[in-house]
């Protein structure tokens, strides 16, 4: 795969896709409620719990499935009139399992590199290249029907990357993948989107897991658009104290106890110290260097106490 710069500077300028009053309805379930969404390029996280609406949402995109009622753009194309244009620029890697489990990964991902228009020999070498990217490159050879669940998902996702896309959904890439496999997976992600400059719209039922590798996160919760914005904005700075030293716990509750003496609100956190908000006008990062010092123990950090995904639950959810 090659870094296309060019393709990601001409998507920068308008939304990559551009929703307005987008609603599914299926008769007594409603998935996709007036749904007004601009999304950018950059990785795009599509969170929601199970039935939230994200898998229709990239159908109606792909063109798979026509709307209710509403209209979308993606990449500048009418889903309306540009279906087939659509499903050429785009990678999409479906949620569920959808390979033939008697042909190698190669066969597969060549095959569908010369679908796409490439000649034989570069068909080849696409594929190689994009089997090795997604770490297949040793089980290339392999029936894909005696592959793992982990395998799985990565030679879907070289699928979805072999024609060189403009643009790729991601329905669950991590989908039963243990926790080192999942890791593995979202840093694939993050490089699709910034070593290659794809824009990527991947969709988890878990918050947390996008936070880290996604510029922009969309929740949709029963349908409802919950919140669309930067992922930075998610993760402002509660105003509250993380303080580590070195040690176990006897020395985090030394820490504490001292600061508490000293007239700080905190308590432990895992290894931590937590400080809640301190009064105005208070240098609680100096009292607590100086603290650390007096009692003889080595800080290792002192940082903002960030807000996570979850919180945007947990605060309750009003739809926008
Ligand atoms: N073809 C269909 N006919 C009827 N109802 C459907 C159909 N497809 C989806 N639904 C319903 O629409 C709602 C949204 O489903 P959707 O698959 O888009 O959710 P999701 O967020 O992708 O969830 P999951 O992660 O479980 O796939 C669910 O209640 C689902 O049961």
């Amino acid at each position: 795969m090659t870094a296309d710069t060019s393709q990601s500077a001409s998507v920068t300028a308008a939304p990559v896709i551009r929703t307005a009053g987008l609603t599914m309805d299926y008769g007594r379930v409603v998935a996709l409620h007036d749904l007004t969404v601009e999304i950018d390029a950059g990785v795009t996280g599509l969170v929601g719990a199970n039935g939230a609406g994200k898998s229709t949402l990239i159908k109606i995109l792909l063109g798979l499935q026509t709307p209710t009622s509403g209209t979308a753009q993606v990449l500048g194309h009418d889903i309306a009139t540009a279906d087939d244009e659509i499903r050429r620029v785009i990678g999409y890697m479906p949620e569920h399992d959808c390979l033939p489990p008697d042909v190698n990964a190669s066969e597969f991902v060549v095959h569908l590199a010369r679908m796409s228009g490439l000649p034989a020999a570069a068909a080849r070498e696409r594929a190689a290249d994009i089997l090795r990217l997604v770490g297949l490159d040793e089980e290339r050879y392999r029936l894909l029907g005696g592959y793992s669940t982990g395998m799985k998902q990565r030679a879907k996702l070289a699928q979805a990357l072999v024609h060189d896309p403009a643009l790729v959904f991601l329905d669950e890439p991590t989908n039963g993948l243990d926790p080192a496999s999942r890791l593995e997976m979202l840093s694939l992600v993050r490089r699709i989107g910034s070593d290659f400059g794809i824009p990527v719209l991947v969709t988890s039922h878990l918050l947390g897991e996008l936070e880290k590798i996604s510029d922009h996160v969309v929740i949709l919760d029963g349908g409802h658009l919950l919140r669309s914005s930067a992922t930075s904005q998610f993760l402002d700075a509660t105003g509250s104290l993380l303080v580590e030293v070195l040690g176990g716990a006897a020395e985090r509750d030394l820490l504490g106890n001292a600061l508490a003496a000293a007239g700080l609100s905190c308590r432990p956190r895992g290894q931590l110290v937590t400080i809640d908000p301190p009064p105005d006008g208070l240098d609680v990062h100096r009292l607590v260097r100086d603290t650390v010092a007096d009692l003889e123990l080595a800080l290792v950090r002192i940082q903002a106490d960030q807000g996570h995904l979850e919180d945007v639950f947990t605060q309750g959810a009003h739809h926008v």
